[in-house]
C-alpha cells in the first residue's frame, strides 16, 4: 500500500480540487441525513388529524434537501473526478517522459507489451483509485458517521442492532478483498501477456503469413485470451458473491429493526415516523457499507498497479550524464580514438565481445570494419554514441572522453545509422528531417541527393510528402536504407557511422554513394560496418575484427599483400562474384 505514496506530489499539485471536493462531501451528506427527517415528520403528521398543506410542506422541504444534496454531489464529482483526470493526464505525461530517458539495456529486457500495459491499464487503476476510490472512501465515513449519529438520537438501542452484521461485514471485507487482489494482479499479468503478444504479432505478421502460421497464431492468442477470460470470470463470481452476500446481509439487518421498532411504538417510546426514518437511514448506510468492498478493490487494484508503476519510475538510466560533464567551445575535428576497450553483455563476462581493443581514426579519414558475422562489430560502434558504455577502457573524440561529455552533444555529433533501420509512420520529408528541431527543406533534398534517394522520391506522386506505413512498408528495403542514410545526412554529422546500412543498394548505386558521401562532407569521418568488400575496399583503412579483437588494420592493397583474413575474405568474394557472373 506504501507504493501509493508515490501519488503524494500529484496530490498536492490538486489539493485545491480535492479539498474543495472534501468539503462538498461533507455538505451533501449533511442535506443528505437530514432529508429523511421531513419524511418521517410528513409519517408523523398522517398518524393524526392533518391538512394536506402540513405534508406538503414536509415534502417539499425533503424535495429541498434531497435536491441541495444532489448540488453538492455534483460539485464532489466536478472537483475529484476532475482532479483525477488531471493527475492521470500528468502520470501519463511522466510515464512517457521517463520511458524516454531509459537506455539501451532497459529495452532489451522489457518487452513493449508489457511498457504499453502498465502505460495503459496500469495507469487506469491508479485512476480509479484516485478518482471513484479517494471520493467513494471519502463518502463512505462521512456517510456512516452522520447517518449513525442520525440513527443513535432516535434510539440508541435499534442502532446497536443494526449494526449487529458489521463485523461480519469488516471481515468479510478483508477475507474476499485479499483474495480479489491476487486475482486482480493476476488478471493484469495475463493482460500485459496478451499485449506483448498482439503487439510482436502484428509487428511480425509478414513472417506469420510467409510461414503460414496464422492458425498457430490465432490458436496463441485465443488460449492467452481464454486465461485472461477465466480470470476475469472469476473475479466477477467472486465480487457477485461478495455483493449479494452483502445484500442479504443487509435486508436482514433490518428485520430486527422494525420487530424492535415495531414494539417500542405499541409501548408509545417511538413515533412510526421515527421508525420510517430508521429505515431509511438504515438503508442510506447499504451502498456506503457496500461500497467499503468496491473501494477496497479499487485500492487494492490501484497498489498493485502502482507497484508495477513504481518499479519503471525507479529504473534509472545507466547511461546518463555525467554530475560535470562539459564540452569544450573548439570546433569537434572528429578524431576518434579506443583505448584498451573492453566489453561483455550483462551475465557473458566470461566471453567479452570486445576484449582490450585500441585504435585511433584521423578527422576526416574514412574506416571499415570487418569481420565475421557475430564478431562484435554493431557492438563496437554502439559504444560511440554511448548506446552501451565499455566494461573497460575509454573512448575519446578529439581527446575528451565521452563520458565527460553532455550526452546529447556527443549524439548531435554522431549521424548513426543502425543495422536495423526504423522509419516513422509519417512523411518521407519528416523522417529524413527527424533530428531537426526546426523542418529545413533544403538540408532534406540535400541529403537525399547524397543518399541517392532524390530520384526515387521524385518518382512519387506525393514526392517528399508521401506518408510511409508503419516502418516504412510501402518503400523497398533499399530506398528504406536510403531514407535512414538521408536521416543521418541530414543532421550533418561530424562523426557517420553506417552500420552495414548499404546491403539492401546493388553495387553501382552504392559507389555512387559512396562517392556522394566524400564529395559532398569532406569533413566527416566516416566508419562504416560491411561485408562487402567493394564497398569497404576504398576506404583509407579497413580494420578486421576477430576474437574480440583487431586482428589487421591497413588499407586495401596492404591487407591483401599480407594474404591473411582479409585477403581471404576477398578472394572468397571475387570467387562467389564469378560464379554468379556465370550462372
Ligand atoms: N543485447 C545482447 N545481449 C547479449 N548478447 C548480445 C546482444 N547483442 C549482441 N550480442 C552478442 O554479441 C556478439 C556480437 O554481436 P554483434 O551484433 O556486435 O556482431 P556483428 O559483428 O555486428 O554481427 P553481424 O555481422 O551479424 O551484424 C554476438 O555473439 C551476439 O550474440
Amino acid at each position: 500500500m506504501k507504493n501509493l505514496l508515490h501519488l503524494r506530489p500529484y496530490l498536492l499539485r490538486y489539493r485545491r480540487n480535492i479539498v474543495f471536493g472534501v468539503i462538498c462531501i461533507i455538505v451533501t451528506n449533511i442535506f443528505a441525513v437530514l432529508a429523511p427527517r421531513f419524511i418521517g415528520a410528513a409519517v408523523d403528521v398522517m398518524s393524526g388529524s392533518f391538512t394536506i398543506a402540513d405534508v406538503l410542506q414536509n415534502i417539499g422541504l425533503y424535495v429541498l434537501f434531497a435536491a441541495l444534496s444532489g448540488f453538492f454531489l455534483f460539485l464532489v464529482r466536478q472537483n475529484i473526478i476532475v482532479a483525477s483526470r488531471k493527475i492521470e493526464y500528468d502520470l501519463k505525461n511522466d510515464y512517457y517522459a521517463h520511458l524516454q530517458i531509459l537506455s539501451k539495456s532497459f529495452y532489451t529486457a522489457t518487452s513493449t507489451g508489457e511498457l504499453i500495459s502498465r502505460g495503459t491499464n496500469d495507469l487506469n487503476a491508479v485512476r480509479d483509485f484516485l478518482g471513484p476510490g479517494i471520493m467513494y472512501s471519502i463518502n463512505t465515513f462521512f456517510r456512516l458517521f452522520f447517518a449513525l449519529v442520525a440513527m443513535v438520537l432516535i434510539s440508541p438501542q435499534l442502532t446497536l442492532l443494526a449494526l449487529i452484521p458489521a463485523p461480519f461485514l469488516s471481515y468479510s471485507v478483508y477475507r474476499i478483498g485479499k483474495s480479489m487482489q491476487q486475482k486482480t494482479r493476476s488478471i493484469q499479468e495475463s493482460y500485459a501477456d496478451i499485449t506483448n503478444l498482439v503487439q510482436e504479432n502484428i509487428s511480425g505478421i509478414r513472417v506469420v503469413k510467409t510461414y503460414t502460421r496464422e492458425a498457430l497464431e490465432t490458436e496463441r492468442f485465443r488460449k492467452l485470451n481464454n486465461t485472461y477470460y477465466g480470470k476475469n470470470l472469476s473475479l466477477a463470481k467472486l465480487q457477485a458473491m461478495f455483493f449479494a452476500f452483502l445484500t442479504a446481509l443487509l435486508a436482514l439487518s433490518l428485520i430486527p429493526v422494525i420487530w424492535v421498532g415495531g414494539i417500542n411504538v405499541i409501548n408509545g417510546t417511538m413515533t412510526i415516523g421515527d421508525i420510517a426514518q430508521f429505515v431509511i437511514y438504515v438503508s442510506m448506510l447499504s451502498w456506503p457499507i457496500i461500497s467499503i468492498g468496491w473501494v477496497t478493490n479499487i485500492i487494492q487494484k490501484a497498489a498493485s498497479a502502482q507497484t508495477r508503476l513504481n518499479e519503471i519510475f525507479s529504473t534509472r538510466p545507466d547511461i546518463a550524464d555525467g554530475p560535470d560533464s562539459s564540452i569544450s567551445d573548439r570546433p569537434v575535428q572528429g578524431r576518434l580514438a579506443f583505448h584498451q576497450v573492453s566489453f561483455h553483455y550483462p551475465g557473458n563476462r566470461e566471453n567479452p565481445v570486445l576484449d582490450k581493443i585500441s585504435f585511433d581514426i584521423e578527422p576526416s579519414s574514412t574506416v571499415a570494419i570487418v569481420g565475421a558475422t557475430g564478431s562484435g562489430k554493431s557492438t563496437l560502434v554502439n559504444l560511440i554514441p554511448r548506446l552501451q558504455d565499455p566494461v573497460e577502457g575509454s573512448i575519446t573524440i578529439d581527446g575528451q572522453d565521452i563520458r565527460t561529455m553532455p550526452l546529447a552533444e556527443l549524439r548531435r555529433m554522431i549521424g548513426f545509422v543502425p543495422q536495423n533501420n526504423f522509419l516513422f509512420s509519417d512523411t518521407i520529408a519528416s523522417n529524413i528531417d527527424y533530428g531537426s528541431t526546426e523542418s529545413n527543406t533544403d538540408a532534406v533534398i540535400e541529403a537525399s541527393r547524397i543518399a541517392n534517394l532524390y530520384d526515387d522520391i521524385s518518382d512519387f506522386p506525393e514526392g517528399f510528402d508521401t506518408m510511409l506505413g508503419e516502418k516504412g512498408i510501402n518503400l523497398s528495403g533499399g530506398q528504406k536504407q536510403r531514407t535512414c542514410i538521408a536521416r543521418a545526412l541530414a543532421w550533418k554529422p561530424k562523426l557517420l557511422i553506417l552500420d552495414d546500412a548499404l546491403s539492401a543498394v546493388d553495387t553501382s548505386t552504392e559507389a555512387s554513394i559512396f562517392k556522394s558521401l566524400l564529395d559532398k562532407l569532406p569533413d566527416t569521418t566516416l566508419i562504416l560496418i560491411s561485408h562487402r568488400i567493394s564497398t569497404v575496399k576504398n576506404c583509407d583503412r579497413i580494420m578486421v575484427l576477430k576474437d574480440g579483437r583487431i586482428a589487421e588494420s591497413g588499407s586495401h592493397d596492404e591487407l591483401l599483400a599480407r594474404e591473411s583474413i582479409y585477403a581471404e575474405l576477398y578472394n572468397q568474394q571475387l570467387l562467389e562474384d564469378e560464379i554468379s557472373s556465370l550462372g
